[in-house]
């Protein structure tokens, strides 16, 4: 077994050792890190990672080996993978591969031995850390410069009807039509649509609302995706369009364009939630759920005391805003994932709540 120590260099001066997993390939981006105990296939490939170096704080990764169909994406989006402990012998049933072969077939950069509770000290106690995955430890640690265009590298660049995983059950096309904008969608959003019987259409990041009329959705779907939300405030016009003209629920990034196009603010949490057991109170009901979530900004609480919307939902950890929802319009939108992958399905009812607000189409067929 190849034992090639590498270095994870930070832009806090911090220099931590540890072993090449896969090819030697050096690599920046800003480090996060996420907190689940499963569903590191799901996490990376989820696309709101682009840009970003992963560092896993459970120990073991790979143990229950990769498969073929849970994947979020096509291919793996994000900068780089720092682990603890790889797991070289999977088992599970469906296991087609392992993490070696993973990360070696998408070319990810990725460092084990990393002592990533030192690691995950240091991102929370500095909040925004930049770093070099490097063989050479001189590596100037720097604040890298950020990707502005991040979601354009993750969008589809052509409008494409897509197909559920897991539609065996339903047959899509009975349903509404929803239109997804593609931030960095990841696929259990489309395969939780089809498998409420949805007709689905992802579209690029940037299509305009003419073009979104053509398709005539009956509703819209904001997608997840990487980066600060403020890089896309350009297309707030389009946002304040298709929110005012269709029933729309934005998720996560999705959300946070929503309440920017509206007049809200957004800004940078202190380290991000990320992990698939994140407390959020539904302040119509009391209830509270345990969600998945991968985000690094959240709405403004302030700015959102607007005319027209209400907070639906909270972080019972920091309080922060974890949904909004408009007062006559049917729109809604939530900063954790209802889709899940990794993570509980606590939240499914969102989708449920969503189709709900379809005309004719909705709480009929998907009660
Ligand atoms: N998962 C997401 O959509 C993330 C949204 C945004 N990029 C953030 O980090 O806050």
């Amino acid at each position: 077994m190849n034992e090639i120590t590498g270095y994870l260099v930070l832009s806090t001066g911090d220099v931590l050792e540890g072993k090449w997993l896969g090819e030697e390939i050096a690599a920046e981006g800003e480090l996060v890190f996420n907190t689940a105990m499963t569903g590191y296939q799901e996490v990376m490939t989820d696309p709101s990672y682009a840009g970003q170096i992963v560092t896993m704080t459970y120990p073991l990764i790979g143990n229950y080996g990769f498969n073929d169909f849970d994947h979020e994406s096509l291919k793996p989006s994000l900068a780089g993978l720092i682990i603890s402990s790889p797991c070289h012998t999977p088992e599970h049933y469906q296991a087609s591969f392992t993490l070696t072969e993973m990360v070696s077939q998408y070319k990810i950069p990725t460092l084990y031995d990393i002592d990533t509770r030192a690691l995950t000290r240091i991102i929370r106690e500095n909040g925004e850390v930049y770093g070099k995955i490097t063989s050479n430890k001189q590596a100037a640690p720097k604040m890298i410069k950020v990707d502005t265009e991040v979601v354009k590298k993750v969008s589809v660049t052509k409008i494409t009807k897509v197909k559920g995983k897991n539609t065996s059950s339903h047959l899509p096309g009975k349903g509404p039509h929803v239109v997804v904008y593609d931030y960095g969608y990841k696929h259990s959003i489309t395969d939780t649509l089809a498998e409420l019987g949805c007709n689905v259409t992802v579209v690029p990041y940037d299509t305009p609302p003419a073009v979104i009329k053509e398709l005539q959705p009956e509703g819209i779907v904001l997608s997840n995706g990487p980066g600060d939300p403020k890089y896309l405030s350009y297309l707030g016009g389009h946002i304040r369009e298709v929110t005012d003209k269709y029933p729309t629920l934005g998720i996560c990034l999705g959300h946070q364009l929503v309440a920017l196009a509206h007049g809200g603010q957004t800004e940078r949490l202190p380290y991000g939630h990320r992990g698939s057991n994140h407390p959020v109170k539904d302040l119509t009901t009391g209830k509270v759920f345990i969600t998945s979530q991968n985000h690094g900004y959240v709405v403004d609480m302030d700015s959102v005391e607007l005319a027209n919307w209400d907070i639906s939902h909270i972080n019972v950890n920091d309080r922060s805003v974890e949904g909004l929802v408009h007062r006559t319009k049917p729109v809604m939108t939530v900063q954790f994932h209802p889709e899940a992958h990794p993570g509980p399905i606590d939240t499914y009812k969102i989708f449920k709540e969503f189709l709900s607000k379809i005309p004719d189409k909705g709480e009929k067929q998907h009660a």
